[in-house]
């Protein structure tokens, strides 16, 4: 079976971020992952995760959160924001290194056309190249979700992966958003599985749980395994009901 991470974003919220760390160790998950950490006290968390023993796998790079529905959705891509996606690389640079992140997720952002995939291209080789010690990521995520996202697509983010070809640069890949791009969640993971540097789960429809929906899971599990894949494999879903409750899948 694959190495199960905690989205503490969306498990465990009805405790405050730095109790979820221990809560997350005690059903059992050796790692973690924090989608906005920036407005934690990066200090107490970093206490908390060497309290539980517990590895932070991930983090987006900002902006902070999106509760916010009309706010924005990353930088990366976007031509008029190179300045600010710079910036806030650096920023997040930091808190990688008080957090000892392992992996930090690069938002595309709402972009469209030839200059967008221009400016995504430079500003990911440019992250890669200025942080060559730090593992990257980039995820394709569904256009329903994200209206206007601009990486909607494997096939561009498998081009733009292979252009730059920096080895601390991979693809993050999010079962839940494979089935609403592509559909076929398996057959996707087998033609782009040397690339994926982590990988996330929720099942469709509801994004709640794996065994919920319709998505095959003991076979993507068993696909994962067969690939030789061992990075994180991350709860990124809404519990249906409690988080403790919907923890069964682990062993599906
Ligand atoms: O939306 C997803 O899926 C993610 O993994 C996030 O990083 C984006 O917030
Ligand atoms: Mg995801």
């Amino acid at each position: 079976m694959p190495r199960f991470c905690a989205n503490l974003s969306l498990l465990f919220t009805d405790l405050p971020m730095v109790e979820r760390v221990s809560a997350a160790a005690a059903a059992g998950f050796e790692a973690v992952e924090i989608l906005f950490p920036y407005e934690e006290n990066a200090a107490e968390l970093s206490r908390a995760l060497k309290a539980s023993r517990l590895k932070l796998a991930l983090i987006n790079a900002p902006p902070p959160n999106y509760a916010d529905p009309e706010g924005p959705r990353g930088f990366a891509a976007v031509p008029a924001a190179k300045d600010r996606f710079r910036s806030d690389f650096r920023r997040t640079l930091r808190y990688a290194e008080t957090l000892g992140v392992e992996r930090i997720h690069l938002m595309a952002g709402v972009a469209e056309g030839a200059d967008a995939a221009a400016v995504f291209a430079d500003n990911l080789a440019w992250a890669a190249a200025t942080a060559p010690n730090r593992q990257l990521t980039i995820e394709p995520i569904n256009s329903d979700d994200m209206p206007g996202y601009f990486l909607d697509d494997f096939a561009v983010a498998v081009a733009v992966l292979q252009d730059i070809g920096a080895p601390n640069l991979s693809l993050q890949f999010d079962a839940y958003h494979a089935h609403r791009i592509i559909g076929d969640v398996i057959g996707t993971w087998n033609a782009v599985a040397p690339l994926v540097g982590h990988v996330q789960v929720a099942d469709f429809p509801g994004r709640h749980e794996p065994g919920t929906g319709v998505i095959d899971f003991p076979g993507f599990f068993a696909a994962i395994d067969a690939s030789g894949y061992d990075g994180w494999v991350s709860a990124e879903y809404h519990p249906l009901k409690s988080t403790e409750a919907g923890l069964g899948w682990r062993k599906i």
